[in-house]
């Protein structure tokens, strides 16, 4: 019986891509957002969910985020990178007056992603979000009598048939997404290691004591673990009140890292471990 996977479609999103290279004999199936595709693999019903983490424009998909953090015990068992490329997609019937259209629409990191672009060539144009990139590519399919286009891939070109207006319509050549991999505890999700090793912890701090945050950081700086991502996000339950991600590029050891936990809950710290896992360039 081969894998379920799911993902944020619907197909030919950026995280389809990811899902097409990381298991290239799953089953994919597309979910209409972050939080359902999350939820489906809590319940069970795929063995692992694909989802967007963080853009090197744009940051963090909070939403991925603050859903794994707050609604999920799913763990990190892989990441993808991805570079990616937006194009301005239209409906052939469209593609004489792109010009002129009057909405353009996508996923909110793609369009954060052509903003210099779009501010250029469509100033005062509407922008309309939706729920992923491919989303927006196959409403431009079904609105061939609306003069509007999509902020998407090439893959979504062809899946629903658009032709392109203008292609690499991102602000920055440099433009990687990290897709997460996420599975429940005993899930039998096999991804090969590679030579980077990640670990991403959850820290809550002592809400008690000033300079608890050093302490946090000291933990992991005098037994030389280099920390490659802090974040913090709010806990959602008053202003000020914030949790950190924290990423370290290492294999999980049997001292250094359940040391450093160790002492951070020792302080009234809560730790929880998101997953020990590799990154996959694709
Ligand atoms: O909308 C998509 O295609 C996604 O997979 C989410 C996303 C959006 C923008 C950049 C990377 C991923």
């Amino acid at each position: 019986m081969g894998l379920n996977i799911g993902y944020l479609g619907p197909e030919a999103t950026f995280t389809d891509y990811a899902a097409r290279q990381l298991f290239k004999e799953a089953k994919r199936i597309p979910f209409v957002s972050i939080p359902e595709c999350m939820d489906a693999a809590s319940a069970g019903e795929i063995d692992a969910a694909i989802v967007p983490l963080e853009n090197s424009i744009e940051g963090s998909v909070n939403i991925t985020i603050d859903y794994l953090v707050h609604e999920t015990d799913l763990q990190i068992v892989g990441e993808a990178v991805v570079s990616i490329r937006q194009h301005l997609l239209v409906h052939r019937d469209n593609i004489k007056n792109w010009k002129e259209a009057e909405l353009i629409c996508s996923h909110p990191h793609a369009l954060a992603q052509c903003h210099k672009f779009l501010h250029r060539k469509f100033k005062g144009i509407p922008l309309e979000y939706m729920s992923s990139t491919a989303a927006a590519a196959k409403h431009v399919r079904n609105h061939p009598e609306q003069n509007i286009a999509a902020i998407a891939n090439s893959l979504a070109a062809e899946e629903y048939g658009l032709v392109f207006a203008e292609q690499n319509v991102h602000d920055y050549s440099y433009n990687h997404t990290v897709f997460a991999v996420l599975a429940k505890e005993g899930h039998d999700i096999y991804m090969a290691p590679t030579e980077e090793s990640k670990i991403s912890l959850m820290i809550t701090l002592p809400s008690d004591r000033a300079g608890a945050l050093h302490q946090v950081l000291s933990a992991f700086s005098w037994r030389k673990l280099n920390l490659s991502k802090i974040e913090s996000r709010p806990m959602k339950t008053g202003l000020g009140k914030y949790f950190f991600i924290i990423d370290i590029n290492l294999k999980m050891d049997d001292v250094l890292i359940p040391g450093a936990i160790a002492e951070l809950e020792a302080l009234g710290c809560t730790v929880k471990l998101l997953g020990s896992y590799s990154s996959h360039k694709i």
